[in-house]
This record gives C-alpha cells, structure tokens and sequence, in this order.
C-alpha cells in the first residue's frame, strides 16, 4: 500500500524569495525538511483574478507542457477547475414606461461603455418583420400595447446573447410582466448574471408628449395616443410589480426620467460606473497543479513562481504551493491527489 506523508509547509516570505530574484509578488512556500529522494508531488495554487481567468486558463497548459522538459519533473496535472466557469455574462435590465428615455440611454451607455444593447421591442419589431409565423401575433399585441407571451421575447433575447459571445448586455424593455420574469429565469437559470435595473421614472404627461412627438418619425405602429395609453395602463398594470419585485431585492436604481437628456446621462454613468466596479471585484478563479517529481519544492515553485511573474506582473496572480512526500500511507490524500497519480 502507498504511504503518502504530507509534508505541510511552511510560509517563505519575498524576502526568502529575493535569492531568486522574480518572486516578490508571487507568495511561494517551502518545505520544512531537507528533500527526501521519494516521489513527490509539488501542489500549487494560483487565485487569479477573474477578469484574467479565462485567459491563465488558456496559458496554464500550454506552460505546464513547456516545463514538463525540466529535469526531475515527471509530469503534471491541472486539478481544478479543469476548465473554470468562464466569468458570466452580466446583464442590466433597463426599464421606465413607454417613452421614459430607456432606448435613449441604452445607446449612450452602449457607445461608452461598450454594452450590447438588447431591447425587447426592436427584436420584436424585427421578428415581426422578418415574416415570420408569429409575425401576425406580434403585430396584434404591439398594436394592442399587450406584452407579448414570453416563449417568444426569451427565445429572441437568448439568441442574440447567445450569437454575441459578449460579457456584458443591457436588456431594455424586460421583463415587462411576471410572464416575462419567470419565462427568463426559467431559461437562463444562473448562466447570467443579472447585476440590476435600470428604471427611468417619469410621469405619463411628460412620456405622452415624448412619445407623440416621436410618432411623427419612428413609423411604429404604437405611436400614436390610443395605443400610447393602452401601453401606459400595461405599464401601470404588470412592468410596476416587477419594479417592485427587484426593488425588495436592492436591485433597482431608479432615475429621474424628466430632466434634459445630458443630465440623465450623468446619473446614468454613476449607476454604470458602480456596476463596473462591481464587475472588478469578483472573487478570483483559484486554479490547482500537482506536478509530480523526483526533486524537492523549493527550485520548482520558485521557478514557477519567476516564471508567472514575469507572464503576469505583479498582483494579477497570487501563487502558493505546497509538497507531499508518497510512500506507504494513502490516508492524508484527497482524492484529487490520488487522481493525479492517474
Ligand atoms: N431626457 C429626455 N428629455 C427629452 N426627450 C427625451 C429624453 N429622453 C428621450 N427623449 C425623447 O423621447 C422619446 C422617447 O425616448 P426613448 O429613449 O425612445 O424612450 P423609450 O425607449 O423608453 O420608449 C424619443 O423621441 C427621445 O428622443
Ligand atoms: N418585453 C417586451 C417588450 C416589448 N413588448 C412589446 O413591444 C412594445 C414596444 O415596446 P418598446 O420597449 O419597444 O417601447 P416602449 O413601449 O417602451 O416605448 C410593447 O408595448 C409590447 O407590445 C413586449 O411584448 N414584451
């Protein structure tokens, strides 16, 4: 039977790096003991943060393949995550009644911060458009100022952030009822995620005006003072308890809609800005290495260590590492550990 001894570590600070000369920024451990001549596997764990994750995680093996040629080092193995959960897409929802100034906002946020703008009525406009067989139904509930059923509006928003690959969408105009809401949930579960709401608060004088005044270019066929006011009692009716329902979440910031468009923008942009922020500080990606070998820890962490370093600069990837010596005890071996002897 193998007996696996840990031989825990002890933390080994920049200053014990300094003899190596890249390590400062990269936190590496040694072994407490002189080598021993058994197998031994070298653990290291490198916490990158997420914005890079996808990145390290393309870089990692193709590293790993590059070192496998030191002397001494048998093989290695990447543990976890095989292939890391790549950072979810973010989504904010932007809402506000028919006219509040959502599709004006969405293309300032869009030219500035690089969002792909999604807004439910435009791709409902196009399906309509397209000729489709539910082309018909659309144009009924648009003019109608219905919301129309969800299977359809979901199924035309996953496609395009599907079709996009982008990280970062602005979904304007939804969910508008709790038929768009549990629709969305029931389709996207936690493959996105939703950072919050956008919500443009304005009274339905000022919004009637707006609109009425659009009518006279857009060429929609709900411009116009019947299909305006039907909308604005959908609005009342079904999009303010889903305000409501993000609202006892803490998600929703809510904007004065009323005021001159620059000055919107400007509270605009502190919401985005804060969203960014928030997008920045995600935890990081921790991924783990096994690499088995005949040496100690010491000469291979530290040159891993110089290695990430100069890859990655300073503070992107935090490294630590550890050794188990295997002889003739399983018993202080995880699982994963024993995998890598696979
Ligand atoms: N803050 C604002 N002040 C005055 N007019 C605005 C403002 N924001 C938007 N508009 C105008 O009002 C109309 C409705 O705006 P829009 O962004 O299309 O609203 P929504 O997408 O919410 O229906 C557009 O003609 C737009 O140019
Ligand atoms: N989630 C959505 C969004 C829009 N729509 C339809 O599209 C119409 C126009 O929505 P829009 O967001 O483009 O425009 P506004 O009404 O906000 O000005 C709505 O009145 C609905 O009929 C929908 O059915 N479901």
């Amino acid at each position: 039977m193998l007996r696996q001894a840990v031989r825990r570590v002890a933390a080994l600070g920049v200053g014990a790096c300094a003899g190596v000369g890249a390590c400062a920024g990269v936190h590496a451990q040694s072994l407490a003991g002189p080598p021993r001549a058994n197998k031994e596997i070298h653990e290291l764990e490198f916490r990158v943060s997420a914005a890079m994750a996808e990145k390290f995680d393309a870089w990692l093996p193709v590293y790993l393949k590059g070192l496998l040629e030191l002397p001494g080092l048998l093989g290695a193995k990447i543990l976890k995550p095989l292939k890391p959960a790549a950072t979810k897409p973010a989504v904010i929802f932007v809402l506000g009644g028919p006219g509040a100034g959502k599709g004006t906002q969405s293309e300032y946020i869009v030219n500035k911060y690089g969002y792909v703008h999604l807004s439910a009525g435009d791709l409902l406009r196009a399906e309509r458009k397209s000729g489709s067989a539910q082309g018909q139904l659309i144009d009924e509930y648009i003019a109608e100022g219905k919301i129309v059923p969800v299977e359809i509006t979901v199924k035309l928003l996953m496609n395009a952030i599907e079709a996009n690959g982008g990280k970062r969408f602005l979904v304007d105009g939804f969910p508008r009822n709790t038929n768009n809401l549990s629709g969305w949930q029931q389709v996207t579960g936690d493959r996105l995620r939703v950072m919050g709401v956008l919500f443009y608060d304005c009274p339905e004088e000022v919004m009637e005006a707006r609109l009425l005044e659009r009518g006279k270019t857009s060429g929609r066929t709900d411009d116009n003072l019947e299909s305006i006011r039907k909308r604005f009692r959908t609005y009342t009716n079904e999009t303010q308890p889903i305000l409501a329902y993000y609202e006892q979440q803490g998600l929703v910031h809510k904007i004065d809609g009323t005021r001159e468009v620059e000055e919107v923008w400007a509270e605009t942009q502190d919401v985005i800005n804060a969203f960014e922020q928030e997008l920045l500080e995600e935890p990081p990606v921790t991924f783990r290495v096994h690499l088995h070998a005949n040496e100690s820890l010491l000469p291979f962490s530290a040159r891993v260590a110089r290695d990430v370093l100069k890859e990655w600069g300073e503070g992107t990837v935090q490294m630590s590492a550890a050794s188990y010596s295997v002889s003739d005890s399983i018993k202080a071996f995880g699982l994963d550990a024993l995998r890598s002897f696979d």
